[in-house]
C-alpha cells in the first residue's frame, strides 16, 4: 500500500507573533506561512508591521510571544549567527554590504572562524566561482560601493544562498531599479523558485505582487487580516483588505487640476538657462510657471535625478543658471536654495532626510525653526502645533509629534521628509521620487499635497519614473542619457511615456 507523500514543511511558519515597542503594539498575534519555492507577498499600509515581522523572522529581534519555524525546525537561538545565516536572509533597501570592501571580501565576511585564514587570491577565485554558479556577472574585485543597486542585490542573494539559506526576504527590491532591471530581477527570482528557494516579497507596488507572487498576506494595524492566492484575489479586494475600507474600495485618484491651473502667460517661478552638469545632463532650459507641476521622467541614470539635485543645491552645475522669481540662486548651496524659496524632497531619506534621534515635530519643522520663535529660539509648543497639522494632512502614523522619528516605519519617515519640505511654504518644490516606500492610499494623499503647492501658485518639479507620480503633472519631459527626448502634455499614454524613458528610438 502506498502512502501519499506528506506535504513538505513550510519554508517559514510564524504564528501568534506579538511585538511591542513601549506603548506601541507593532504586531498583535500575526502569522505568516510560506511554502518551499513560493513567492509570498507581505503587504500593508505604512506602519502595518511588515518590517517588524521581518526583523523577527530574520533573527534581528525577538518576539514578545509566538513561534517561528523554518522547514519544520524551530528558529535558531537568538545569538546563533551562523544558524540564522544558513536559514534566512533579507535583502534590504539599504545595503547590508560593507561599502569599502570588495565583493569577494563581502561574500566571505565572517565566514571563516579564527585560525581559518585564506589567501586573497584564493578568496577572489572562490568568490568568482560562487557568483558564476548563481549566474551573477560581477567582478569579485569590485568595491561594494561601486556596484549598481541591481548588482548589489544579486550579490546579497548569492551570498545568502551560498550559506545554505532557502528563504529570502526582499524588502522593496525594485525601489531603485528601472523597468529592465525589474524584469531581470524577476527572471532570476523565478529561476530560484524553480530550484525550491522561497521568497517573502514586500512591496507597495501591487502590480509587482500580481506579476511575481503566488500568495499574499495582508497586515493591517498590527493584525493579519488576509492570506489568499494572488490569482483568486481582485486588486480592489486586496486594497480593501489593506485599508479596511468596505464597500466601494476603489482607489481614490488625486484630483488633478490639469494644465488649466497653470497660467500660460504668467512669469515662470522657476527657470533654468543652459543649466548643465558634465557627465550627468546636457544644457537644459526649463520654465515652470505658477500653478504648474512639471515632471522629469527617466531612469535614475537618465540625468533626471541629477537635475533635481542641482535645482535643490545639492550639486553644483558646471554651467548655466537657476532663477526663482527672476532672482538668480547661488549654485551648489542648499541653504541658498532654501533661502530662495526652493523646497526639496530628497529620494534617500536615510542619508539626506532626517535626524534619527530627534522627534517627528523637530524633523518636520527643521526648515522653519527660525519662524517658530523669536531670535532663533524654537518654542516646543509651536513646533508641536505646526507638526500636528502636517501629521494629519499627510496621514503620518505616529504616537504623536514628540515620538523620535527613528521609531516610525519607513513609509511614515518619508512622509516626515515631505512635511519638512512643505513646512516653509516653498515657492518652488523639487520632489525626487516622493512616494518611494509610501503605501497605495498614502501615495494619493501625498501627491495631492504636492499638487496643492502648485495650486497655491507655486512651481513644482517631480523627478520620477513612477507613472502614478507623473500623472499629477501638467507636463512631462522624458530624459534619456542626460537629454530631454520627448515633451508630453497632460493626457499622455503610459506606453508612449515608458517607451520614451527607455530611449526607444534614441541612439544610445
Ligand atoms: N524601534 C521602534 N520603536 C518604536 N516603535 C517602533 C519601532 N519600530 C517600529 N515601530 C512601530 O511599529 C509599527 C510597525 O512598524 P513597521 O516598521 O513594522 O511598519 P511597516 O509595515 O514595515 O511600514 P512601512 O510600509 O512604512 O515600511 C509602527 O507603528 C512603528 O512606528
Amino acid at each position: 500500500m502506498s502512502h501519499p507523500t506528506p506535504a513538505p514543511a513550510p519554508a517559514l511558519h510564524a504564528e501568534g507573533i506579538v511585538k511591542r515597542f513601549g506603548r506601541t503594539l507593532a504586531l498583535d498575534g500575526v502569522g505568516l506561512t510560506v511554502a518551499p519555492g513560493e513567492s509570498h507577498a507581505l503587504v500593508g499600509r505604512n506602519g502595518a508591521g511588515k518590517s517588524t515581522l521581518v526583523s523577527i523572522v530574520t533573527g534581528l529581534s525577538r518576539p514578545d510571544a509566538g513561534s517561528v519555524a523554518f522547514a519544520g525546525r524551530p528558529a535558531p537561538a537568538p545569538g546563533d549567527r551562523a544558524g540564522w545565516q544558513s536559514t534566512v536572509a533579507c535583502v534590504h533597501q539599504k545595503s547590508m554590504t560593507v561599502p569599502e570592501l570588495t565583493v569577494a571580501e563581502n561574500l566571505f565576511l565572517n565566514r571563516f572562524g579564527p585560525g581559518r585564514l585564506i589567501g586573497w587570491r584564493r578568496l577572489r577565485q572562490r568568490a568568482g566561482e560562487l557568483l558564476a554558479g548563481y549566474g551573477v556577472d560581477v567582478d569579485p574585485r569590485t568595491r561594494a560601493q561601486d556596484l549598481t543597486v541591481e548588482q548589489r542585490q544579486f550579490v546579497e542573494i548569492a551570498r545568502a544562498l551560498s550559506f545554505g539559506a532557502r528563504l529570502i526576504v526582499l524588502d522593496e527590491p525594485t525601489a531603485r531599479l528601472d523597468a529592465r532591471g525589474i524584469q531581470r530581477l524577476f527572471t532570476r527570482l523565478r529561476e530560484l523558485q524553480r530550484q525550491g528557494v522561497a521568497f517573502v516579497y514586500i512591496s507597495h507596488h501591487l502590480q509587482e505582487v500580481y506579476e511575481l507572487c503566488t500568495a499574499v498576506t495582508v497586515y493591517r494595524d498590527a493584525r493579519q487580516v488576509l492570506t489568499a492566492t494572488v490569482a483568486a484575489l481582485p486588486e480592489n479586494e486586496l486594497v480593501a483588505a489593506m485599508t479596511g475600507d468596505t464597500g466601494g474600495a476603489a482607489r481614490r485618484r488625486p484630483a488633478t487640476s490639469g494644465p488649466a491651473s497653470a497660467s500660460a502667460s504668467a512669469e515662470p517661478v522657476l527657470r533654468t538657462e543652459r543649466l548643465a552638469l558634465r557627465g550627468a545632463f546636457a544644457p537644459l532650459d526649463l520654465a515652470v510657471r505658477p500653478g504648474e507641476v512639471l515632471g522629469l521622467a527617466g531612469a535614475a541614470a537618465s540625468g533626471s535625478t541629477a537635475i533635481g539635485e542641482t535645482l535643490a543645491g545639492m550639486r553644483r552645475a558646471s554651467t548655466g543658471r537657476i532663477t526663482v522669481g527672476g532672482t538668480e540662486v547661488r549654485p551648489g548651496s542648499v541653504p541658498d536654495a532654501l533661502k530662495a524659496g526652493i523646497g526639496y524632497i530628497p529620494e534617500d531619506r536615510h542619508r539626506q532626510g532626517l535626524i534619527p534621534g530627534r522627534s517627528v515635530a523637530e524633523n518636520a519643522t527643521l526648515t522653519v525653526a527660525d519662524r517658530l520663535g523669536p531670535l532663533g529660539t524654537v518654542r516646543p509648543a509651536r513646533t508641536r502645533e505646526f507638526a500636528r497639522a502636517l501629521i494629519s494632512s499627510l496621514d503620518i502614523r505616529t504616537s504623536g509629534p514628540g515620538q523620535p522619528v527613528s521609531d516610525l516605519s519607513g513609509g511614515n519617515q518619508q512622509k516626515v521628509v515631505v512635511a519638512r519640505a512643505l513646512a516653509r511654504g516653498p515657492r518652488a518644490l523639487i520632489a525626487i521620487r516622493p512616494t518611494a516606500g509610501v503605501d497605495v492610499r498614502s501615495k494619493d494623499a501625498l501627491l495631492a499635497v504636492v499638487r496643492r503647492v502648485a495650486d497655491e501658485g507655486g512651481a513644482v518639479v517631480i523627478v520620477s519614473d513612477e507613472l502614478d507620480d507623473l500623472r499629477v503633472c501638467d507636463r512631462v519631459l522624458a530624459l534619456f542619457h542626460g537629454r530631454v527626448v520627448a515633451d508630453f502634455a497632460h493626457g499622455w499614454s503610459d506606453r508612449d511615456l515608458v517607451a520614451a524613458m527607455e530611449g526607444v528610438g534614441e541612439r544610445p
